[in-house]
């Protein structure tokens, strides 16, 4: 079969969540947040990026549900997301979008594309076709462990409260360009906290933004990015696969936010937070999921700048 291509897959996103025009296709509801990193010394054993020289690296960050409803419930089991853009002092500039699942739902970007319109809503019910999603389910082993994951572990109470994935395996280089194979996430300091059945069930459909916004005026919030470091035979291309937990974590810097903000008009809502978009000394794997995204985001990127 032809491979799916980047604008087919905005276009069946807009099938199943429509389109709100100057807005992003998915994760089109999300808040804006500012602050810095620091690297430690620790990381400079895998990668000579400028990210972690040590000195504050100002960061523009951007929370956000899943899918392209700007008025998704807060409440809703689907994913959460936070993108960095990092600002390195010779200009380069590093992105990070993850997500809180510690795997993705698709190893290649038609699994993403059959979700979608298994997902379109049928236009006698204005839902989706239950015997279609079961259908998808069926014949893509490869979306089982994440959408497991989503339906074990209820949302998190707030955006601070959650650890973030990148999901996709990395190549860090060093100074004599020694390569290895990482997987990175963010560890709130705040702790992991997932709402209870009755919060779930009784929380109006907006409360993120305002309890990030609130979390942020007592104080600065932070999270630990730490490494997985790869070991031969790891998977490298498919992240719907997740590496042994016995594998060697790194603490390699420290995430602050210390401002949060609605995203209208605010500094993350015009950026592309496309995930090759990478510094000296980091760089992409071979995972078709990873490349396929940055094609996605540029066609989704096109299209909202467009309307505005
Ligand atoms: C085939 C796979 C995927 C497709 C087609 C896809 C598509 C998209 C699109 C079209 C956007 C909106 C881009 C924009 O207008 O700026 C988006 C946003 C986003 N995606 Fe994906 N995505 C995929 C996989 C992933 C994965 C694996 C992750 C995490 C590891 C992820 C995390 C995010 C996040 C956090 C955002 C919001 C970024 C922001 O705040 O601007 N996506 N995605």
């Amino acid at each position: 079969a032809p491979e799916v291509t980047a604008e087919q897959a905005v276009a069946a996103i807009e099938g199943v969540f429509g389109v709100t025009p100057g807005e992003r296709r998915n994760h089109t509801k999300g808040t804006c947040a500012t602050g810095e990193f620091v690297g430690r010394p620790a990381a400079a054993a895998y990668s000579r990026s400028a990210l972690f020289s040590g000195a504050p690296v100002p960061v523009v960050a951007r929370f956000s549900l899943a899918g392209g409803n700007p008025k998704a419930p807060d409440t809703a089991k689907s994913p959460r997301g936070m993108a960095l853009e990092f600002k390195l002092g010779d200009g380069q500039l590093q992105h990070m979008t993850m997500l809180n699942t510690p795997v993705f739902g698709a190893a290649q970007p038609q699994t993403f594309v059959d979700l979608m319109l298994a997902m379109k809503p049928d236009p006698a019910t204005g839902k989706p076709d239950p015997e279609k999603l079961k259908a998808f389910k069926a014949s893509h082993p490869d979306h089982l462990a994440h959408a497991k994951f989503l339906e074990e572990n209820n949302p998190p109470t707030s955006y601070a409260n959650s650890s973030y994935f990148g999901i996709h395996t990395f190549k860090f280089s060093d100074s004599n360009n020694r390569t290895t194979l990482v997987r990175w996430r963010f560890v709130p300091q705040d702790g992991e906290r997932r709402l209870s059945a009755e919060e779930l069930a009784s929380l109006p459909a907006d409360f993120l933004e305002q309890r990030l916004i609130e979390r942020t005026r007592q104080g600065p919030v932070r999270w630990d990015m730490v490494l997985s470091i790869g070991e031969p035979g790891d998977p490298e291309d498919n992240p719907t696969l997740a590496w042994p937990e016995n594998r060697q974590q790194v603490t390699v810097g420290t995430l602050t936010l210390s401002a949060a903000m609605p995203q209208k008009g605010a500094a993350c809502e015009p950026i592309n937070f496309d995930p090759l978009v990478m510094s000296d000394g980091i760089a992409a794997s071979d995972d078709p999921v990873l490349h396929f995204r940055s094609q996605a985001y540029a066609a989704s990127f096109a299209r909202r700048l467009s309307e505005r």
